[in-house]
């Protein structure tokens, strides 16, 4: 990708952000320690909490979905510096940016993952994110039965017919695709075939459908502001959640433990909406830079015509893949899925000659060592990371052998984030099926 796009993103998109819940008369004590009581340690870092309740929220909800954020983050890091306090969704908040803070975030015993609030109220609070230390190792060993490289190369074949059935059933015979809703449907039937071996027949096509809808609406309210009225986004999902908990029981044979059913929903979740904004900003890049596209094509087809016809692609064929990927790895670069990652603080802990207070959270953003982390790093870096290269591997291999694309003329390719970013119409592309593909 060209090297202006590369500058700019390695100038605006920021390492780290941290967040974190005090109580006011903690607050208060550190605020004003050293006037008669204890001695301070380091002062709190520079900045403030705004306005009561709301704080700096929706400031940082409007830049989001103007998809301004990095430019917000930017202007806070210029004001106050690589570490600065804010409050963000009720709760006192570190903002944190730079590789040391990134490696600071990943290894900090004094840090623990935290979820937003419709997560940790509602839709599923025993999770592996909930977890620490060796109960952690013992949720993410269980995980990575699933996940783990081996696992994931006997995966290879049945994402395959995946990507092939989806796009023989919503591309063949169409002029024009939402990418982003049809990646997000195929990531979804992928993880349902691999992982819970959900079949195609009508009865599991139904579970898949109820599943899919619940999923969607739960997906929507995570991030929301927690109003739980009527109607409100954040009701929804709760209501959601409770539906699709009832449908994962369904699909584990019964009531498994709370646990089992928590760390279900948290992994469907984790593993389809990521790997489907990949997918489609890797194409909304692609079309926006053709020589990248016309490597990535040359790249597949080579692949192509070294198969039979309806021959499934193998982990030999992935591993051939390199430029492609490395398409891939800029696109994250550019646009990370993970606009920031969240971290409490369990004890009161020191970064950058700055104290944050046991209670407060850390958010990082992506971007050099410890600067570029897609998938996160530490003992949480992400586990499906194989999982979500072989699927986008597969599924713009099909895309790229089997169609010319391109942007709809309608279509600016503009985005915004919830916090995930999604394009404007879901990226529209107007497509046009190769008939003398190898398939
Ligand atoms: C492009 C695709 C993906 C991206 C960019 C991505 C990114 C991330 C990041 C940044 C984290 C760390 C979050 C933190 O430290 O707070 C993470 C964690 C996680 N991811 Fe992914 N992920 C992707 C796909 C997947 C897939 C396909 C799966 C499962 C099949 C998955 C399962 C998980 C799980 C279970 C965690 C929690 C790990 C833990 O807390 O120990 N992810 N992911």
């Amino acid at each position: 990708m060209d090297a202006d796009s590369r500058t700019t993103m390695m100038a605006t998109a920021p390492a780290i952000v941290a967040a974190l819940v005090l109580s006011l008369p903690v607050l208060y004590r550190l605020l004003f320690a050293g006037a008669g009581g204890k001695p301070t340690r380091k002062p709190l870092p520079p900045g403030s909490f705004g306005l009561p309740v709301v704080g700096q929220t929706l400031g940082l909800l409007r830049a989001l979905r103007a998809d301004t954020a990095e430019e917000w983050l930017r202007r806070r890091a210029a004001a106050h510096g690589p570490v600065s306090r804010l409050s963000l969704f009720r709760r006192p908040t570190a903002f944190l940016v730079g590789p040391s803070a990134n490696r600071f975030l990943f290894s900090s015993p004094a840090l623990t993952t935290m979820n937003s609030e419709a997560f940790g109220r509602k839709v599923s609070r025993r999770t592996l994110r909930d977890v620490a230390g060796d109960e952690h190792a013992r949720v993410r060993a269980m995980m990575m039965r699933f996940l783990k490289l081996d696992a994931v190369k006997r995966h290879v074949a049945g994402m395959d017919a995946e990507v092939r059935r989806h796009l023989d059933t919503h591309w063949r015979g169409r002029a024009t695709v939402a990418v982003m809703p049809s990646m997000k449907s195929l990531t979804f039937d992928v993880m349902c075939a691999v992982l819970f071996r959900l079949g195609t027949d009508a009865t599991a096509a139904a579970v898949r459908q109820e599943l899919s809808t619940e999923f969607q609406q739960l997906a929507r309210g995570i991030w929301a502001v927690p109003v739980n009225l009527p109607f409100s986004t954040f009701s929804r999902c709760l209501a959601a959640s409770r539906r699709g908990r009832r449908a994962v029981a369904g699909l584990a044979g019964g009531l498994p433990d709370e646990e089992i059913t928590d760390n279900i929903i948290f992994l469907m979740i984790a593993a389809h909406d990521t790997t489907a904004a990949l997918i489609t900003f890797l194409l909304r890049q692609l079309d926006a830079n053709k020589d990248a596209y016309a490597k990535v094509l040359q790249e597949q087809v080579e692949i192509a015509r070294s198969k039979a016809p309806g021959e499934a692609l193998t982990w030999d064929d992935l591993s051939r893949m390199r430029y492609t990927w490395a398409a891939a790895m800029e696109t994250l670069r550019l646009i990370p899925t993970s606009f920031s990652i969240l971290r409490k603080a369990v004890d009161d802990v020191e970064h950058g000659g700055y104290l944050i207070p046991k209670g407060w959270n850390d958010t990082a953003a992506a971007i050099p060592p410890f600067s570029f982390v897609p998938f996160g790093g530490g003992a949480r870096v992400c586990p499906g990371n194989e999982f979500a290269r072989v699927e986008t591997l597969v599924a713009v291999h099909h895309i790229v052998t089997r169609f010319r694309w391109r942007l709809a003329a309608s279509c600016d390719g503009s985005f915004s984030r919830y916090p995930m970013p999604y394009p404007s119409q879901g990226l529209l592309i107007d497509i046009e099926p190769i008939d003398d593909a190898n398939h």
